[in-house]
């Protein structure tokens, strides 16, 4: 366990890289993807069932923490780790998305942002200061800046005045973090889809520094296309021997695509959410459970697969629990989806390791077909 936070590059391939973060909590091997743990859990999920599927790290939520059970509560009872049963590391978002996309009656102003809760109503405020104070009271691993993501489509003017308005804002979650070795703060950029504006974001981000540089701003519905158009150019701008996290991504074709233009972190809802809503990814496409063809299919999802939906039940019951609206449905398919996730971060990991990435890629999309598979 080391005492400090640290990243080192292990391979590269092409812009793809591989890698270790090192936390006194345990090492997180990258290109990871994260699992999300908002209100301090991963749905349907023991945590020790995620770490079983091979995540190394997981999410929690400023904003909805801050809500509830509050931070004070959470720091009060011994912090986000213990209360949640997940002793390895945390990374938590500031919340600043959270409250553009969640809550009611938002006031923005150079100051932070205020609004009402979208559970009871109560009004609140948040700064770059009092976003670190919570994720510093639920003693989170890996510190999200307090920035301002827009909705696009926005107009460059927009975009430009909010990725400023970020960048104030990311100064001012430095000095408000503090020095607290063994943790870090990771800041993001911003700029929308515009590459003078991702630079100027990029230096600034590097003049004041940052233990990781997020990319923020996308999976905001720009579309697979326009991200991968940005991802081609935004992570370069970032310093090489940092860690890289793209933010809100993805489906796996949007991972391995993001990988391979050498991003090196990324979270998504994906898996987790769409096993709840019956949908399974896998290697050969996706199964969308409730569909009357899969009632009588003795099939696993997956005949490939080795976790516990793939290796002990069939089609049938998991079509027929999907139904019948139990609860099992969600734990057996969430745990799938998290277990293929980090298989195929396994496969790319290993891959850039071996200088074999260009063929694991090939490999990737020949192998899937659209649609319910
Ligand atoms: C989907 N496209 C997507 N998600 C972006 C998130 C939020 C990630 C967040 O997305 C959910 O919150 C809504 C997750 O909870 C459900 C959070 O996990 C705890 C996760 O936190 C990292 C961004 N967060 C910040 N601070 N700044 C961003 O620019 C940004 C961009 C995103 N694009």
């Amino acid at each position: 366990m080391s005492a400090a936070f640290s990243f080192a590059l292990t391979a590269t391939d092409g812009a793809a890289r591989s890698g270790v973060i090192s936390t006194p909590r345990g090492e997180i091997r990258t290109p990871a993807f994260m699992p999300v743990g908002t209100a301090a859990t991963v749905k349907a999920m023991m945590p020790e069932s995620v770490r079983a599927t091979g995540a190394d790290i997981l999410l929690g939520n400023t904003y909805h923490l801050m809500l509830r059970p509050t931070a004070e509560r959470i720091a009060r009872l011994g912090g986000l780790h213990r209360f949640m049963n997940w002793e390895r590391p945390i990374l938590t978002d500031s919340g600043g998305f959270q409250v553009m996309s969640l809550a009611e009656l938002r006031k923005l102003t150079e100051e932070g942002v205020t609004f009402r809760s979208h559970i009871d109503g109560s009004r609140h405020r948040l700064t770059p200061e009092r976003s670190m104070e919570i994720q510093k009271l639920l003693g989170s691993d890996i510190v999200m800046c307090f920035d301002e993501c827009p909705a696009l489509p926005a107009d460059d003017k927009r975009v430009a005045e909010s990725m400023r308005l970020s960048m104030r804002w990311a100064a001012r979650s430095k000095e408000a973090f503090g020095d607290r070795p063994g943790h870090a703060l990771f800041g993001i950029q911003q700029g929308g889809v515009t590459q003078e504006l991702r630079a100027e974001s990029a230096e600034a981000l590097r003049a004041i520094g940052f233990d990781g540089y997020a990319i923020g701003g996308l999976a905001v519905g720009e579309g697979q296309e326009a991200m991968f158009g940005v991802l081609d150019y935004a992570p370069g701008m970032l310093p090489e021997d940092k860690p890289r996290y793209l933010m809100g991504v993805g489906k796996p074709d949007d991972i391995v695509g993001a990988v391979a233009r050498g991003v090196d972190m990324m979270d998504c809802v994906l898996p987790s959410r769409s096993g709840r809503t019956g949908q399974a990814f896998t290697r050969r496409g996706t199964v969308n459970i409730k569909n009357a063809r899969h009632a009588n299919d003795p099939r696993p999802l997956d005949e490939d697969c080795t976790c516990p939906a793939c290796r002990n039940y069939s089609r049938a019951y998991l079509h027929h629990v999907f139904r019948a609206q139990e609860i099992i449905s969600s734990m057996l398919l969430t745990w799938h989806n998290l277990h293929y996730f980090q298989e195929i971060m396994g496969g790319m990991r290993a891959a850039i390791a071996e200088g074999r990435f260009a063929a694991w890629q090939a490999a990737f999309h020949a192998g899937r077909a659209e649609g319910d598979i």
